[in-house]
């Protein structure tokens, strides 16, 4: 059998801060703290016993676990929470906070007990690892973003296809709407890259990329390097007229103009094929179709002599 003595003698123990409030009374009053608590807060019990316990809060008042300790202990509930509390030298700890109503044999609520514990390590370390986490899930949509972009020219890359040219078909799909693709080849590209060098062929290249970008410029407009010197244009809600129409504007913007390939002001006219295509995608019909007529329809362009634009329908 436990005497009251070895009680007193465990509270006064226990390395968890414990201190006891009346139930009733102005904002319930302090009438016992252990030295742990006295350790933890920094207050001598003699200067706070018969106060309430708002004093630990500081200057740490505008937190929304204060309301629901309030509520637990209106409704004598009981109530574990984590909140930050001021010790006596105004510096800041994370107090894990157990309140619970204490009551008579006649099942009266007569006093609380609050056990505290100072968790500042712990969710420091939290916050610290919730910190990590959210960087290295910017870091890792990034990585993911530039594994889609081609280094070279900054357009998207063949892995562009399964998500970003998924979503322009999933949508094309669902509003019935058209979907063009055009196949855009350098024409002789093997010839500029052996008579300037492989950087003049990276600098038109890079141009073509610009020039694409800047007039395929609308959301629904993608820009994906295909291959080598194969660029294409996947764009929802051009029809056959609106998509050659597109192409045949690349076509005189990239031949607008002789661009510089390298020092000293060496420079290059470079010409296009292109293939297009343009229909409604359906059940029956696959991206990979699309692309495979618009890559015919180019092949038609070369052999009908480069430097334009041939349609042909999926
Ligand atoms: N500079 C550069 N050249 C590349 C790159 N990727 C592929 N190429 C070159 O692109 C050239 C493609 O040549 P071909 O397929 O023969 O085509 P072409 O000379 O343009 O002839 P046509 O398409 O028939 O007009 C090859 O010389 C490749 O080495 C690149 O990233 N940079």
């Amino acid at each position: 059998m436990l005497t009251k003595d070895i009680y007193l003698k465990a509270t006064d123990s226990t390395r968890d801060g414990l201190i006891i409030t009346k139930a009733k009374g102005k904002e319930n009053p302090i009438v016992y703290v252990n030295p742990a608590f006295e350790l933890l807060s920094g207050f001598r019990k003699s200067e706070i016993l018969g106060k309430d316990c708002r004093f630990l809060q500081g200057t740490e008042i505008d937190q929304p676990q204060i309301a629901e300790i309030r509520a637990a202990i209106d409704n004598g509930e009981s109530i574990l929470i984590t909140l930050r509390n001021q010790r006596k030298d105004g510096s800041i700890f994370w107090n894990e906070l157990s309140i619970s109503p204490i009551k008579n044999d006649i099942g009266e609520i007569t006093h609380f007990i609050g056990i505290q514990k100072d968790v500042t390590e712990k969710v420091e370390l939290k916050n610290k690892l919730m910190e990590a986490n959210k960087s290295l899930g910017d870091l890792n949509s990034k990585l993911e973003q530039d594994n889609k972009i081609d280094s070279l020219t900054g357009a998207y890359n063949r892995k562009a296809i399964n998500h970003e040219v998924s979503i322009l078909w999933a949508s094309a799909k669902r509003s019935n709407g058209h979907i063009s693709v055009l196949f855009v080849d350098i024409d002789h590209f093997k010839a500029i890259n052996d008579t300037y060098g492989h950087s003049a062929g990276d600098v038109c290249l890079k141009h073509l990329s610009n020039v694409l970008k800047s007039i395929c410029e609308r959301e629904s407009d993608i820009v994906l390097r295909y291959g080598g010197e194969e660029f294409i244009v996947v764009s929802i809600g051009n029809k056959k007229d609106a998509a050659i129409a597109l192409a045949n504007k690349l076509l005189s913007s990239v031949s607008y103009e002789a661009i510089k390939v390298k020092e000293p002001d060496i420079r290059v006219k470079y010409t296009l094929s292109i293939g297009v295509t343009s229909g409604r995608p359906h059940s029956k019909v696959t991206f990979e179709e699309f692309v495979a007529a618009a890559d015919k329809a180019m092949y038609e362009a070369k052999m009908r002599g480069r430097n334009m634009v041939v349609f042909r329908g999926i």
